[in-house]
């Protein structure tokens, strides 16, 4: 079966204490209650960075920038009915504070506590290189 593969650009916003920014999928979404990194659907035309830059805006109110975003590792992951193939970039430098735009719940959590938030199947083999590399 060939499914359509989306891209979706997320980040780990590492904040001065090493923690990172998780976001937790509102009721009445596709996965509700599950702790995702910040980002979205890449569109047509955009870069990986752009997307980013402009979903931060949306979704949390903050301001970063292309040259903060540096690449980490990625997802690649069968859904049901499509592949997500997600480059999870690592930023540590944004104007402004996170705030939950978008009805979500935001929670900084250290590097040790990052299994205790039930995420998304296609986040789960990102988190043992994210704990090694913070
Ligand atoms: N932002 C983000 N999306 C993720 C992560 N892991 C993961 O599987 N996804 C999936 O990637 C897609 C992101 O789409 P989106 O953020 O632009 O849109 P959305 O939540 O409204 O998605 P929906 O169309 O499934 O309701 C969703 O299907 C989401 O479940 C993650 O860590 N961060």
């Amino acid at each position: 079966m060939t499914k359509k593969v989306i891209l979706v650009s997320a980040v780990a916003l590492i904040d001065v204490d090493g923690r990172v920014l998780l976001a937790q999928r509102p009721e009445g979404k596709s996965m509700a209650g599950l702790w995702e990194f910040p980002g979205g659907k890449i569109e047509a035309g955009e870069t990986p960075e752009a997307a980013l830059v402009r979903e931060l805006h949306e979704e949390l109110g903050i301001e970063t920038w292309d040259s903060c975003l540096a690449p980490l590792t990625f997802a690649s992951h069968s859904y049901g009915d499509f592949h997500l193939l997600m480059p999870l970039f690592a930023c540590r430098r944004w104007n402004g504070t996170p705030q939950p735009k978008e009805g979500q719940t935001l929670k900084w959590v250290g590097k040790h506590q990052l299994r205790d938030y039930p995420m998304p199947p296609a986040d789960i083999p990102l988190i043992p290189i994210l704990f090694d590399w913070l």
